[in-house]
């Protein structure tokens, strides 16, 4: 969006209501949007940027409604007091509900939270002191500096008000290193916990974070209508806000707002019009919103905002622009402290009798060996060989059948992928796992997570900007170190597969690694590229940086590596320099298949390394 968009947003609302002859419906319409914004805008952080779809966020709405209708109806309580009550039960429950919820994953999640949804939706109408099914009548308004908001108009300025503060920290929230961590958990969960981020925490934040925006719209729901029942708060309203999220934006805070509207001022035309073209009242607006929602998924996968956006601005969405438009504002902030290396030539990593069977299948096979600080160690061997499967025991993505891996004199083989980074330990990943909407320097920001402590409530307010200063400015310095600097702002979908794969070197850099690992990082580049990714590397060994690396190809491993391992059926058979493995004959025979009178092969290329080139 232009940056005059939002001010100009907010004096159009502000002007509204006092221009003369805008008819209160109008008034009481934006009144609705406004609160069901509060909703979507907490929902585009849980579901649309992180991935965790919930039915159930008119829960929260109820529970927000019914303690403050409770407390000051019932009870003649302050409705401020009655904000307290609807928050502090909102966060209770949505922090119990995330320990249950949240260990689900995909479908299980989405079935939990419409199970919950239908559970509140029948308390809230079989509760006595809740008023059953009548609900609560008679909510007095809200008292503002002894100012009663009980028309329309004046509680529209208090509504608006919590949107707008929704909007801003949901924005600040998604732009920090909390935000980074909540916008790896759709589809980089992974990855983010070879990180360090503890990612069952960042759904916890995302789930709260929504589920207490909800509870804020049902506070205001309560005293803008001054009654609540139970119909308002069942799934089909659960549903509802999730259409608004869909139709109007997956990512962008503005676009939830947009789609709110959308989905409102829709629904009550279709209302006022149906009936008198058809002669029903039936509820013709869910069959036009299941449609409509089946055409965004079809055309407009991330909502229908970012064309709006483009039609006003001329650019592709705000996400985009966030990244493109930066300033290196963080150039000033002092740089990240460094760990301490280990000496050269020391242990490092210890791998011993390591052994993993998948049912009756060994794909390692009590194998052994070691990398010493400053060394670069190659894992090779044929396709199946075991590689990968080893790579992953010794980060923790898989469990060993037995064996001992040893880090700096730590046992690894019972700590998990995240705590095997807090060690030091940083890898890449075989198939490119990089946040393609996401900036490069945003995604090799999140390489540094562990660096830097700033938790949500300092990014919500933004009060991180010294911490997220000195974790953007690390991505930039380890970007300059592997020569994409000026490509810092691009999106990191928009790079060539080589440079995502150099760009999840400066990620895995930027965890400030005793060890690096590397997974096929030539897989599928083309030459030029791997002539740029071995530069890269020779770099890093002449920095001295400890490095395994498993490959395929022969050319690239024999000039980056000092020592090599092969690999095949999951057992060793051979270790050495690159000139010894060049010469050995089992790995000629594991590699041509056993060496054929008929065979001649090229001497000179063979000491190259270059004649034995596999792919997988
Ligand atoms: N999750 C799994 N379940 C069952 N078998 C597996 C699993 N993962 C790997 N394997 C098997 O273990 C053996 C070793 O596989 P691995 O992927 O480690 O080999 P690799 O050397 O990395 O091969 P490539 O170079 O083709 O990636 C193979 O026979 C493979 O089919």
């Amino acid at each position: 969006m232009k940056k005059w968009s939002v001010p100009v947003f907010i004096l159009l609302l502000a002007l509204l209501p006092v221009v003369p002859g805008v008819p209160e419906f109008w008034i009481n319409q934006l009144n609705a949007i406004g609160i069901a914004s509060l909703v979507v805008i907490g929902l585009v952080v849980l579901t649309g940027v992180g991935g965790l779809t919930s039915f159930g966020q008119a829960t929260f709405v109820g529970i927000g409604a019914y303690a403050t209708a409770w407390l000051s109806a019932t009870m003649d309580g302050s409705p401020w007091l009655g904000l307290v009550l609807g928050i502090a039960l909102t966060l209770l429950l949505a922090f119990m509900l995330a320990q249950i919820t949240l260990r689900l994953s995909g479908h299980y999640l989405s079935l939990a939270t419409i199970a919950v949804c239908l559970i509140f939706y029948y308390l809230y109408g079989n509760m006595p002191f809740l008023g059953r099914h009548d609900g609560i009548p008679g909510i007095p308004p809200i008292s503002l500096f002894g100012y009663s908001l009980l028309q329309a108009q004046s509680i529209y300025y208090l509504i608006w008000l919590a949107v707008l503060l929704a909007a801003w920290t949901a924005i600040n929230l998604l732009d920090s290193r909390t935000g980074r961590a909540i916008r790896a958990l759709k589809n980089g969960e992974k990855m983010a916990a070879s990180f360090g981020v503890h990612t069952f925490h960042y759904k916890v934040i995302a789930f709260v974070y929504a589920a207490v925006l909800a509870g804020l719209a049902g506070w205001l729901y309560a005293h803008e209508q001054r009654a609540v029942s139970p119909s308002t708060f069942g799934i089909n309203y659960g549903i509802e806000y999730l259409f608004m999220m869909v139709v109007g934006s997956v990512s962008s805070v503005w676009g939830g707002i947009f789609g709110a509207a959308v989905i409102l001022i829709l629904k009550d035309q279709i209302q006022d019009i149906a009936p008198r073209l058809l002669d029903t009242s039936t509820n013709f607006e869910l069959i036009v919103f299941g449609v409509l929602v089946v055409l965004v998924l079809h055309h407009a996968r991330e909502g229908l905002w970012p064309i709006v956006s483009r039609i006003f601005s001329g650019r592709r969405d705000d996400r985009q622009v966030a990244g493109g438009t930066a300033t290196q504002w963080w150039n000033q902030a002092a740089a990240l402290a460094k760990a301490d290396r280990p000496q050269a030539g020391r242990p490092l990593l210890q791998v011993q009798q390591l052994r993993k069977e998948f049912g009756g299948l060994v794909a390692v096979n009590d194998i052994s060996f070691s990398v010493a600080a400053g060394q670069i160690v190659g894992l090779i061997g044929p396709n199946g060989a075991g590689k990968s499967t080893t790579f992953n025991l010794i980060t923790g993505v898989l469990p060993l059948t037995r064996g001992s891996i040893i880090y700096c004199d730590k046992p690894l083989q019972a700590v998990s992928a995240e705590d095997i980074a807090r060690l030091g330990i940083a890898r890449t990943f075989q198939h490119t796992q990089l946040l393609p909407q996401m900036s490069v320097l945003e995604n090799v920001a999140l390489g540094a997570h562990l660096r830097r402590s700033a938790g949500a409530i300092r990014s919500i307010l933004r009060l991180d900007r010294h911490d997220e200063a000195a974790l953007l400015r690390e991505a930039a310095v380890q970007l300059e170190r592997v020569g994409l600097g000026d490509c810092m702002f691009e999106l990191a979908g928009n790079l060539s597969l080589g440079k995502q794969r150099i760009v999840e070197v400066a990620r895995a850099l930027a965890l400030d690694p005793a060890l690096l690992l590397l997974d096929e990082p030539a897989a599928g580049l083309r030459y030029m590229e791997k002539q740029e990714l071995a530069a890269v590397l020779s770099g890093l060994r002449d920095e001295g940086m400890s490095i395994l690396l498993v490959e395929h190809d022969m050319d690239f491993v024999m000039k980056l590596t000092s020592h090599l391992v092969v690999m095949d059926f999951g057992t060793k058979i051979a270790e050495g320099t690159p000139a010894q493995i060049q010469q050995n004959d089992k790995v000629l025979q594991a590699y041509l298949g056993g060496i054929d009178d008929d065979v001649i092969i090229d001497e000179t290329a063979a000491n190259a390394g270059e004649n034995i080139e596999v792919r997988a």
